[in-house]
């Protein structure tokens, strides 16, 4: 009896098993099926094996190169064609106007970012505006828009990255009075690391480790030596961060068993989610799945909790704020019962984080909130919480949110989601409200928090959950520390290998040296004026006495300074930046040439028969679409007659096709952090020139030639694959 069962058992698995090998032989017709062409796939991987085993040409090392391997079969296919991901089929665009046709189209709604079987789902209450769709994007992307392309916030950023750039790079470099060859890769890491912490909390990385870091006493002279000790650690500790971050990206690079099995076979990936839960049996990383999971805990732990504690410490709050106590938790994806423990001490700290006047994304990003209610909220404590949190939402309510006539202005006002203005669109209002149900569906299953039903009011809508604000501030991070970083090497590397372009950009400082007024001064460091024509640099202004006599409490008096400084300094400088020609068309030459985050460029189709290029093709529902930046960027029909392959900024004074300059993305969903991420290149590569001479690394033994001079690869973001070697000398007066 137990043998015939085992054997109905064994037989029915035997038949769904071949049901399912034959169903996935069936799919590799599909895209022959509708027409489009591309390279053959093999039999359960697709063609996955292709981009592991892309080899690059001109180099000896054999780093897997998502964008090359496009490029290469946009050769062969031309400008739309298709690949398989297991036997899920992909379609590639490698044509401006047929990725204007799908990213720009305003009517149907193609706003769904493509996704992978394990990564975190649109209806997780975590999931922050990078892997949501839908609805749930649109309200994230319409709260988020307004503070991160705002250019008064953005003119604020500049001041952080000042200060960063002083702290990370100025001292280190300053000591070198020689030519000598530095690793420019590493040093931007340190740079945005500190930069973007700065952007999200509002208070610098070394915070975190000295109260008063003693940064800001290194440039007294006669500190020099002590201070070499107190830069070590505070770098030491950056240090640390950074390289978290880079084991962050490496470990989703690195080749997951339990990922390879959800990609080749998603049907199935409620299994391989399973199985990620006993991943501890195993104990090895090829088991786990995450997309930075666990450097996102620790990130958490160490950061957002610790800053919430420091900064109620700070506020003279410690009785109720133990250290390494759960009181001072969020409730970031944590069970509602301990929530609600929490939530006292969480409004508290959360309302002072609301009432502080520095301006960070974390800061603004809770602005946006909801206010939370928990599920039980009957109790005593149910309603104290309910109370104190009530009265925080007031509080910040009247504070910072527009009113709701405003709103409705803003609405009605011209803002990038476009396809909002369209007001006879009714496919697109259908489409919203049944995203929309199906949103508060997922948001009243959602265990962590539930949000309050009777808030009536219209804008509302538009809010985010206290959840999705921290996930976005991490995602912040991840966005934005490893792509700026990068871009501002390949500028370094443009700077240091391309002599003709380094003084047209010099001749542009200079023109503009008043409006670009550097931070350093009050440091006590001056950068001098460039003189190209001889070895030495004039000092700019001989009034500021290098030795005269220092306070003790110089942390003290910076704040006082900064605060002295109005924004209108930073507007002033972010202005400065903007109106630099040359230096907006060297560093868009720059990405042209280097595209980062090429495979974020992606989309889902999400309606019946998408139909573009006038009827010639159409793409079916669920179809995942990627696209070639590497190819378009490379074609000369779209930036020649120069050859693309020369780098040559002019290019960008005649005008271009829309969609042929894709470093950012494009249409409703492309980068959030443009803005952000365009002047801090533009005023690192500024101070930089300022500051040091920069040229060609000595004895390098690397071609000198800006193309060939760094290596690549292209995985989840292009970076270079060793340190990139320039030589500098220092220009500056200290
Ligand atoms: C050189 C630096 C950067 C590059 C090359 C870059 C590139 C990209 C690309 C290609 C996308 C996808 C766009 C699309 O699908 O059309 C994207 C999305 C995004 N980026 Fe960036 N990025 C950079 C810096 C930043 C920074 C500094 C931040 C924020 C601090 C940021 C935040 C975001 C966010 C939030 C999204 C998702 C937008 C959405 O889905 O609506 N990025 N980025």
């Amino acid at each position: 009896m137990i043998s015939s069962n085992f054997s109905v058992i064994i037989g029915s698995v035997s038949v769904a098993l071949v049901g399912y090998l034959y169903y996935i032989k069936t799919c590799y017709n599909y895209l022959k099926s509708l027409g489009y062409d591309g390279p053959k796939p093999k039999f359960l991987i697709g063609n996955l094996l292709d981009f592991a085993l892309e080899k690059n040409s001109t180099k000896s090392s054999n780093f897997s190169h998502y964008s090359r391997t496009l490029q290469r079969w946009t050769q062969k296919f031309g400008k739309i064609y298709g690949f398989y991901e297991g036997h899920s089929p992909v379609l590639v665009l490698a044509d401006p106007d047929l990725v204007a046709d799908v990213f720009l189209n305003q009517n149907k709604l193609v706003t769904f970012r493509r996704s992978f079987p394990m990564s975190k789902k649109s209806s997780d209450p975590n999931a922050d505006i990078f892997v949501s769709n839908g609805i749930r994007w649109l309200r994230q992307r319409y709260g988020m828009e307004k503070i991160m392309l705002n250019t008064k916030n953005t003119a604020k950023c500049l001041e952080y990255a000042d200060t960063s750039f002083i702290n990370t790079f100025i001292f280190q470099a300053d000591l070198i009075k020689e030519e000598k060859n530095i690793d420019i890769y590493a040093q931007t890491k340190y740079f945005m690391i500190q930069t973007i912490f700065t952007v999200i909390f509002g208070t610098e990385l070394n915070s975190f480790i000295q109260k008063k870091p003693h940064i800001h006493t290194v440039f007294k002279r006669q500190e020099l030596e002590d201070a070499k000790l107190a830069q070590a650690s505070n770098l030491y500790f950056t240090k640390t961060v950074c390289h978290k971050f880079e084991k962050a990206f490496e470990d989703f690079e690195t080749f997951s068993i339990l990922k390879f099995m959800a990609l080749v076979t998603p049907e199935l990936a409620i299994i391989w989610r399973l199985c990620e839960r006993f991943k501890f049996f195993f104990n090895s990383h090829i088991f786990h799945v995450s997309y930075f999971a666990d450097p996102m805990s620790w990130f958490y732990s160490n950061f957002i909790q610790k800053h919430l504690i420091m900064y109620t410490q700070e506020n003279g709050d410690i009785s109720k704020h133990r250290r390494n106590s759960d009181d001072s938790h969020l409730s970031f994806g944590a069970e509602p019962n301990r929530a609600n423990i929490r939530l006292q001490s969480q409004s508290q700290n959360l309302n002072n984080f609301i009432n502080r006047k520095q301006f960070c994304y974390l800061n603004s990003f809770l602005s946006l909130t909801y206010i939370p209610i928990l599920k039980y909220n009957q109790n005593e404590n149910g309603r104290k919480m309910l109370n104190s949190v009530k009265d925080f939402g007031e509080s910040r309510r009247s504070a910072r949110l527009p009113s709701l006539s405003k709103m409705d202005e803003l609405k009605k006002k011209k803002d990038n989601l476009s396809f909002l203005k369209k007001e006879d669109n009714r496919a697109r209002i259908s489409s919203i409200d049944r995203f929309n149900r199906m949103e508060s569906r997922s948001r009243l299953k959602s265990s962590t928090l539930i949000l309050n039903d009777l808030e009536t009011e219209d804008f509302e809508n538009w809010k985010l959950t206290i959840n999705e604000a921290l996930s976005n501030t991490l995602l912040m991070f991840f966005a934005g520390y490893e792509t700026t970083s990068t871009a501002i090497t390949f500028c370094c590397k443009a700077i240091s290998t391309l002599p003709e372009q380094k003084e047209k950009l010099l001749d542009e400082i200079n023109e503009n040296w008043d409006k670009l007024k550097f931070n350093l001064e009050k440091f006590k460091i001056k950068p001098l004026k460039i003189n190209k024509n001889s070895s030495q640099s004039e000092a700019l202004d001989s009034s500021v006495d290098l030795n005269e006599s220092e306070d003790d409490d110089v942390f003290e008096d910076d704040k006082k300074a900064s605060s002295a400084n109005s924004l209108d300094e930073w507007n002033d400088l972010y202005e400065a930046l903007e109106n630099m020609k040359y230096l907006d068309m060297f560093v868009k030459e720059v990405l042209r040439m280097y595209p980062i985050a090429n495979s974020m460029v992606s989309r889902k189709c999400v309606v019946n028969n998408l139909i573009i290029s006038n009827g010639t093709y159409k793409i079916p529902k669920n179809m995942n679409i990627v696209v070639d930046v590497l190819s378009i960027h490379n074609d000369p029909v779209w930036w020649g007659p120069v050859d693309p392959r020369i780098f040559y900024p002019e290019r960008f004074l005649t005008e271009r096709h829309p969609a042929a300059w894709l470093p950012f993305g494009i249409g409703s969903r492309k980068c959030l952090g443009i803005k952000l991420a365009m002047s801090q290149i533009k005023l690192f590569v500024v101070r930089l020139l300022q500051n040091y001479m920069i040229n060609q690394p000595v004895n390098d033994g690397k071609s000198q030639n800006f193309v060939d001079s760094i290596e690549t690869k292209d995985i989840l973001f292009t970076q270079p694959t060793s340190p990139v070697l320039v030589s500098i000398t220092s220009n500056t007066n200290i």
